[in-house]
């Protein structure tokens, strides 16, 4: 997979295709909120599992009902690329089965 870093424009059309998505200091973020901590400690170890399948690794921060994903990719040189909306777009597929909105 490329890992050429995306334009803005690039960034923007892709965000335009993920609803919660935000560009910010060079990452793209998202904050999923569900409906117990265990629900969201279950997110978390799930990302986990296809962050690890990909070899892109987002930073995840965990409350108490939500999960924050922040992500760009380091071997670019700490810009957003392709792997990032990769991960974006399966984290979005896995989301809705743990009641994430
Ligand atoms: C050696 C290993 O393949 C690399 O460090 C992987 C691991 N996970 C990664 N995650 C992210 N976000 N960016 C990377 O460049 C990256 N590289």
């Amino acid at each position: 997979m490329p890992s050429d870093p995306l334009s803005q424009k690039e960034i923007e059309d892709r965000l335009r295709e993920l609803p919660g998505w935000a560009f910010e200091d060079d990452r793209i973020e998202r904050t999923y909120r569900v409906d117990t901590h265990r629900a969201a400690s279950a997110l978390v170890s799930h990302i986990c599992v296809v962050q690890d399948e990909l070899n892109h690794h987002s930073e995840l921060t965990l409350g108490y009902n939500t999960v924050r994903l922040s992500v760009n990719s380091h071997d670019a040189g700490g810009v957003v690329t392709e792997k990032d909306f990769a991960l974006a777009e399966r984290v979005e597929t896995l989301a809705p089965a743990h009641g994430a909105a």
